[in-house]
């Protein structure tokens, strides 16, 4: 199978990492790196929290200059794909993808979230000429469960479980990577104490993702946003070993280890024993801001195509843009076209 050369011996790691991690940056930081990464400097306010929240999920259309503005710089990956490719010529392509809003499109209820028959036999056939991972904040079983496509590698949990393509046959496999397990005792605990705390608000819902937690706004009131906000920062006091990040209309109850979307991405590149090789390229594929730690890693190594999926002009470390799951759908059927050219069609061979 194309998709599958080049891959490595991925190594198991259950546990060790998390106290090797975790004492090598010095336990929990007293702010989220990912907010401090942004202005306003000061630790979190829950205002400040709840406009984040809005910022991801912008209600109203952009205007159409700005828009045009936006995308000057970070261009259509369709407009783009000859671009693309030609950098793509010769090398190895990895492809990683996000889920939500990115394969499926967002939807109320996240049990519903699902991806349509077509998006499922893309994908298919992106794992089929490429190696391929989800890397997604669901748990791996949820995500696995709209996916079902046992050929792929999936990052679940903002990539702190992490677990190989298997067989047919199989229906599970052992995890490769899950830098956090020691915290899953805290998680559940702290899973409890938000249903318990947000259970009186009308449409709040907290979500299991096993090594993480999200608490959805999406069907609350946005009059109470910030109350809910409050409910949830008033938990984690309980919890100084758990962090805070935002999402699309969503909080995210993490670990305060310094492992995020990046650093499975690399994880998966080394492990495949691609890192640091001129001769692969990684591309990218997300809609939130939890995807950026990926375009991060992409930017920094200096290879790499980041697409952030969004409608809307966002401040992003993606290179190019895409504006909804179909656009993905398309360009993902584009690659695998291009891959599957006879190499005489290509200037230079294809690996
Ligand atoms: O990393 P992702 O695959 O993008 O996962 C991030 C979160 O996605 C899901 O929530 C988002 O999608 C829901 C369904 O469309 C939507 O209702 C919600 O408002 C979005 O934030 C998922 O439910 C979360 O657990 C993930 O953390």
């Amino acid at each position: 199978m194309p998709g599958s050369s080049g891959r490595g011996v991925l190594f198991a790691c259950r546990g060790a990492a998390s106290t090797s991690l975790r004492s090598a940056y010095g336990g929990a930081p007293a702010v989220d790196d990912h907010y401090r990464a942004r202005p306003p400097p000061a630790p979190c306010t829950t205002s400040w929290v709840v406009d984040a929240i809005r910022a991801s999920s912008p209600a109203r259309s952009p205007a159409v200059d700005e828009y045009a503005a936006w995308t000057r710089r970070h261009p259509s990956a369709l407009g783009s794909f000859e671009q693309i490719v030609a950098a793509a010529e010769g090398k190895q392509v990895v492809v990683f993808m996000d889920y939500d809003g990115t394969l499926s499109p967002i939807v109320a209820d996240p049990d519903k979230a699902f991806m349509t028959g077509e998006m499922r036999a893309a994908v298919r056939e992106v794992a089929e000429h490429f190696p391929a991972a989800i890397v997604t904040g669901r748990c791996v079983e949820k995500v696995y469960s709209f996916v079902g496509l046992p050929e792929l590698y999936y990052a679940g949990s903002h990539g702190m479980d992490i677990k190989g393509p298997t067989s047919n046959e199989e229906t599970t496999t052992a995890a490769l990577l899950q830098p956090a397990l020691e915290f899953l005792p805290v998680i559940a605990e702290a899973y409890e104490a938000l249903v318990e705390r947000t259970k009186g608000t009308p449409g709040a819902r907290v979500e299991n993702n096993k090594f993480c937690l999200s608490v959805h706004f999406r069907c609350v009131d946005e009059k109470s946003w910030t109350p809910l906000a409050e409910q949830v920062k008033v938990v984690l006091r309980d919890y100084p070993d758990l962090k805070l990040t935002e999402g699309r209309k969503v909080l995210e109850v993490r670990p305060s280890i310094m492992w995020d979307k990046g650093k499975a991405v690399e994880f998966l590149l080394q492990s495949l024993g691609f890192d640091g090789r001129s001769d692969v390229l990684p591309v990218y594929l997300g809609d939130d801001r939890t995807d950026e730690d990926a375009f991060k890693v992409l930017g920094k190594s200096g290879h790499g195509v980041g697409i952030l999926v969004s409608k809307f002009p966002r401040a992003t470390d993606a290179s190019y843009s895409l504006q909804d799951p179909t656009e993905v759908m398309e360009f993902l059927l584009r690659l695998v076209n291009w891959k599957r050219q006879p190499p005489s069609a290509a200037p230079r061979s294809r690996v």
